[in-house]
Order: structure tokens, then sequence, then C-alpha cells
């Protein structure tokens, strides 16, 4: 097992640091759970408003119902997206039974799931990193243990069909997005998604977006800002949105996915990262980092978030 999870942190080190995202195979999550929680969503979705409000986002918590408008990347369009977030796994936080059947008995084990292959990724980026394999587990203990400790969060996304493009007087136009621009405030994101596509990153030094093409059952794993700065930028962050597709007949389908933002402890100091050099000669991208056991920002993981959280919630 300790050779597989070397192997892995590796490969993670490897696509991190040169592209600035990785794609996991193998991973054990089984598309049915993925599937059944985007049916949920979709369920909770068509529930009357009035339904929907009990279970409204808790500004604090950050658990619960996102609707379109309530978050937004970019001012300038308008994001059509509804999200459920979910910070604690207690029964009582989710739609109940009679409201969407089902709804925790398949969101706790995905959320299970996702927050187990985290551990193993820590585990992995610890070896890469020639620490020792706990050093960086440790500070994410608390992952969904509904303490209040740590701010992981599963969010499960539906995005609605999008209007047709020429739709509507001209005065009345609205450009819509999915998702916007940004880059995650966490240690990593694990997104998995379903085949619609309209992912797009900036590779680091490039100006321009590229798609993130959909590899049947993969999970992506995405640099957060924390991990980019314990690294001294060595694993890039990346920017990065989701586009609403062309074409009439796509923007008429809905997308889902589920992200998993793996966040440390509120309260973990992060130990500075007096990182070896890259297990690979770096790419022209990167210069040397000379100054990596120099510079170390330590930063309160819980003061980060609640400023972030400032700048995109209406
Ligand atoms: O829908 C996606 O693929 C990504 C969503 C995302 O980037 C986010 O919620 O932070
Ligand atoms: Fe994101």
């Amino acid at each position: 097992m300790k050779s597989v999870v070397r192997r892995i942190g590796q490969q993670l080190f490897t696509a991190l640091s040169t592209k600035g995202l990785a794609m996991l195979v193998n991973h054990g999550v089984a598309e049915e759970k993925l599937k059944a929680v985007y049916a949920d969503l979709d369920n909770f979705c068509a529930l009357p408003e009035g339904c929907q409000a009990q279970y409204l986002r808790n500004p604090i918590s950050n658990h619960g119902y996102v609707k379109p408008g309530m978050e937004q990347f970019d001012e300038t369009k308008k994001e059509l997206r509804h999200s459920f977030n979910i910070t604690t796994l207690s029964a009582a936080a989710m739609p109940a039974q009679e409201e969407v059947p089902e709804f925790t008995q398949h969101a706790v084990p995905l959320a299970h799931d996702l927050t187990n292959l985290s551990r193993v990724l820590l585990q992995a980026l610890g070896y890469a990193f020639g620490l020792p394999p706990s050093t960086l587990l440790s500070c994410h203990s608390h992952m969904l243990q509904s303490d209040g400790c740590n701010a992981s969060t599963m969010r499960i996304l539906y995005y609605p069909p999008v209007p047709p493009e020429d739709e509507g007087p001209c005065y009345e136009h609205v450009t819509y997005t999915r998702c916007g621009a940004h880059s995650d405030r966490c240690t990593f994101t694990l997104v998995a998604q379903d085949s619609e596509g309209g992912l797009e990153v900036k590779l680091n030094g490039s100006d321009k977006w590229q798609s993130v093409g959909h590899l049947p059952g993969a999970i992506l794993v995405q640099t957060g800002e924390l991990l980019a700065s314990w690294t001294t930028n060595l694993l890039p962050a990346l920017m990065h949105r989701v586009v609403v597709p062309s074409g009439t007949y796509a923007r008429a389908r809905g997308r889902h996915c589920v992200a998993f933002f793996c966040h440390p402890d509120n309260e973990a100091i992060i130990p500075p990262l007096a990182l070896r050099p890259a297990p690979v000669p770096a790419p022209p991208a990167f210069t040397p980092h000379t100054h990596l056991t120099l510079h170390h920002r330590l930063l309160n993981a819980a003061h980060h978030i609640q400023k972030r959280f400032r700048e995109t919630y209406a």
C-alpha cells in the first residue's frame, strides 16, 4: 500500500507541477453514486421555492442550498447554477426524506468516499514533498466531521439549460455563464463531472482558456490556493471557469458535477514545506524557486476562507 501511495504521490506531483491539474482513474468512487446525487439535486431543484428556503446556505457553516444568483464569481454575467453545499453529514441538515427521498443515503456515503480519497492524496503529496506522509494528513483531520473545525465541503452542482443565444428582445440581452473565472480557496479540489463539458482552465503562464476534456469516470484534481501558497507556487492554483456550450442543442441540456473542496483544519498551521527539488526536471514555465525554504507564508485557513466568502456571496 505504501508503495502505491508513494507512486500516486510522484504522479500527482508531476501532473500538478507541470500541468496544474491531474486526472485520477481507478479511484474507487462508483459512477452510480454520482448519478444518484445528480438526480437528487434535480429533485431538490424541482421543489417549491418555499420548501427549498428552509435549506438555504448558512453563511457561517457554508452548508446548504445556493440558488442561482446567490453566488457570483463574474459580476458581468448571469451565473446559472444551483448548488447544495454539504459541510455537515447530519441527516437533520439534509433535505427531508419526504421532500427528496434518499438524499442523505446517497450524499453521505459519497462524501465519505471523497474524504477518504482526499486522505490518500494528502499522504501521497506528503511523500512527494519528502515529508513524513502524515504531515499534511494530520492538518486535515476534521474533514466533514460536522464539528465546525474544518471547512471541507462537498458541493453537488446543477447548471440548468441556458436560453438560446438569440432569445428575447435586445434591450433585455443578458450574457449567461455557468461559473465565472476563479481559483479554489482550499488545499485541493476533486471534481467529478458528467459528460456535458464546459470546464475551462488557464494553464500556468498562459492567458488562453483551454477546455478540460471529459475523460469518462475520471476525477479531476485541481490545486487550491492554500496548497499553491504552501508550495510557493511550485504547484500553482489554476484559474478555471465553466462556460455555456455553444449551439441550441447543447445549451438546452443541464450539466451536473460534484466538487469536493479539501480544506485544512481551521486551527492548523501548515509547517513550512521544505521541499526537495522536484523529482522531474522543472518545465520552462517555472523558474527555479531558490527561495523555497526561506519564504513561507503561514496562513490561518479559517481567515482566508471567510475573506473569500465575503467576496463571492451576495
Ligand atoms: O462545475 C465545475 O466543473 C467546477 C465548479 C467549480 O469550479 C467550483 O464550484 O469551484
Ligand atoms: Fe472552482
